[in-house]
């Protein structure tokens, strides 16, 4: 058996006097695309947030491939997409994209570039213009190309689509699917259930701080014997 790509177990966080995680337990295998979704304060962002030490859990334990999630060299194998992705306003966008893979230690190669740029439809001549100058979906790209740009194991992506056309969400997913091909492993939220239907192999519902549903999206259907994943969804958080 692979190491788990994630392994969260009865993970618990109280937050302004909240138990928002409640014993969260969910795992992600090597070269599997895991959906999370939950309804607007379900716990998602906190929970990627516990994942990247960004704030500390009350109990259980995180592991990212078999590493306790507190040591940084566990967080070495996973690029992060945040949910309000605000790049430095002054910084172009090529900068900004040589910083980042610089900060991970990861030589630019103009050809990769320009081929994610061309799977995200991010006009190559916006990377000459600083970043204050883009739009809501230019920003969301550029934050994509960014992180996908990134060699790694383990792609975490907090509502990735958002702000993202229909043209833009589908270039998206196809980027995600080349990722998993190459064998990374992907966490992702998104209140898209369509989306998720199509794009994950399996999806989680956080609901009162634990895990209400993980399987397929077959799976979700069929055990809430709902017409479709959005029926299924809302009987999940009833
Ligand atoms: N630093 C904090 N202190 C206190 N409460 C917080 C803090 N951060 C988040 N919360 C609360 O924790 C709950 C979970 O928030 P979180 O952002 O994780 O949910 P979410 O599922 O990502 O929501 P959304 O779908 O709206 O993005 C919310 O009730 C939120 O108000």
């Amino acid at each position: 058996m692979p190491e788990p790509a994630l392994c969260f177990r009865h993970v618990a966080r109280q937050q302004g006097g909240r138990a928002v995680l409640a014993g969260v337990d969910l795992a992600l295998a090597p070269g599997e695309i895991l959906g999370l979704a939950g309804v607007n304060g379900a716990g998602k962002t906190t929970l990627l947030r516990c994942l990247l030490d960004f704030c500390d859990i009350d109990s259980g334990d995180i592991a990212i491939f078999g590493v306790p999630h507190a040591r940084p060299a566990a967080r070495q194998p996973l690029a992060y997409l945040p949910e309000r992705f605000n790049p430095p306003a002054h910084l172009t966008g090529g900068e900004f994209l040589a910083q980042v893979q610089a900060l991970h230690g990861q030589r630019a190669d103009a050809g990769a570039t320009a081929a994610m740029l061309r799977a995200l439809d991010l006009d190559a001549a916006a990377l000459r213009r600083t970043t204050r100058h883009y739009s809501k979906g230019m920003t969301q790209k550029l934050g994509l190309a960014a992180t996908l740009l990134l060699d790694k194991r383990l792609y975490v992506l907090d509502e990735p689509a958002s702000g993202l056309d229909p043209q833009a969400r589908a270039l998206f997913k196809r980027a995600v699917l080349a990722r998993r091909a190459a064998g990374a492993a992907v966490l992702l939220t998104s209140h898209a259930l369509a989306d998720l239907g199509e794009l994950c192999d399996r999806i989680a519902i956080l609901h009162g701080g634990r895990i209400r549903f993980d399987g397929t999206p077959a799976e979700c259907i069929g055990q809430f014997g709902a017409a479709d994943l959005e029926a299924a969804f809302l009987d999940a958080v009833a």
